[in-house]
């Protein structure tokens, strides 16, 4: 599905394409002891360059696994169908050595977590040449020299370069882990819940660190996270996935005040909007529980939590249509769903 996104802004050293990111059918089923489990289910998403996309869903919905999917990065003897084209070659057919000189250069992928994600007896500034001295076949002094612009752009005195992970706190750690991604100026940052077990504070630091950074350079961002707000804040456009499927997407702020889908809204109303004095109140969760992916319901796989349901939703599980300019919604109310304005 193709969306209105912000125009790429400057980078003249990356020739801007329409579509950076354009995920077509793709469907992920893990091999587990208990049979397949189908964790992404027919998804058509794509990114524009230069755009910030926000996926957002409850735990299992399978967000980390599309973004897993978009660098291969899955466990051996999943099943992946489908298209994921990055700037126009298919990254699921790709050669191994095409694959490896896409990783960190062509995209990048910034884990929750990073103390599991660095090297605990390595000196960080080694970390972030790491990628560097791989694929840019620089010197090590030069290398070097990049890490510190880098430290520099995440906000770390230089003076860090020489420390090991456990000496930084959470924030600066994943401070790191976004000089990581930038280090071989990828066209694409993919963050999977990149302020995790951070606190509020630290969290809305990092948000916007990695918004300003992508903004000024021009590289597209596929932001995920279970939190509607966050994503709001930080992304031009939401996807919104359930039961491995996008059930909704559009602009972000519209999709976050006034979704289309009624899970959509659920979401929007679990979590407080940051920053928002009107809405300080603790997140709830919304009621009952998303399916088991192996024994997902009969039509919309939403239907047993739906307030909306009625009798067709046992049989219908409705593909994305139009929900209105930009947007796109998959509910068989799509055009019924009552808009509630701003929140
Ligand atoms: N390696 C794996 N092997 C088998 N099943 C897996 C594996 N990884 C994830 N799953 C299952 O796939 C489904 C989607 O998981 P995934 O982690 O992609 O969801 P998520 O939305 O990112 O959740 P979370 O926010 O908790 O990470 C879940 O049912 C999960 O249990």
């Amino acid at each position: 599905m193709t969306q209105p996104g912000r125009a790429p802004e400057a980078r003249p050293d990356k020739a801007p394409t329409a579509q950076l990111l354009d995920i077509r059918n793709l469907t992920v089923t893990y091999r587990t002891g208990g049979g397949p489990l189908p964790a992404v289910r027919g998804v058509d998403l794509s990114l524009a360059a230069g755009q910030k996309l926000g996926l957002a869903g409850e735990s299992g919905c399978g967000k980390s696994t599309l973004a897993a999917s978009v660098l291969r990065l899955l466990p051996p003897g999943t099943t992946t169908t489908g298209e994921i084209l990055l700037g126009g070659e298919d990254v699921l057919t790709m050669g191994w050595s095409r694959l490896r000189a896409v990783r960190w250069a062509g995209a990048s992928i910034v884990f929750q977590g990073a103390m599991h994600s660095l090297n605990p007896v390595r000196r960080i500034a080694h970390q972030i040449a790491e990628p560097i001295l791989l694929h840019d076949k620089v010197s090590e002094t030069l290398a070097h020299e990049r890490v510190a612009v880098l430290l520099e752009q995440v906000g770390l005195a230089a003076a860090r370069a020489s420390a090991y992970p456990h000496e930084l706190s959470g924030g600066q750690r994943q401070r790191v882990m976004i000089a990581m991604a930038l280090a071989c100026s990828p066209n694409l940052i993919v963050a999977d819940e990149p302020t995790t077990a951070l606190d509020v504070m630290v969290q809305a630091q990092i948000l916007r660190l990695i918004g300003d950074l992508v903004a000024a350079q021009g590289i597209s961002l596929l932001m995920i996270s279970h939190d509607l707000a966050v994503l709001a804040q930080t992304c031009d456009r939401l996807a919104v996935m359930y039961a491995g499927r996008i059930v909704e997407d559009g602009p972000a702020h519209q999709v976050f005040t006034d979704g289309r889908h009624p899970y959509t809204r659920a979401l929007a109303a679990a979590f407080p909007r940051i920053g928002d004095p009107s809405s300080r109140r603790a997140p709830h969760g919304l009621p009952g529980d998303p399916p088991d992916p192996t024994a997902l319901p009969t039509g919309c796989a939403f239907r047993p939590r739906c307030p909306l349901a009625i009798e067709t939703c046992a049989h219908v599980d409705p593909a994305l249509s139009v929900a209105g300019p930009g947007r796109a919604a998959a509910c068989v109310h799509v055009t019924s769903v009552p808009t509630g304005g701003e929140r």
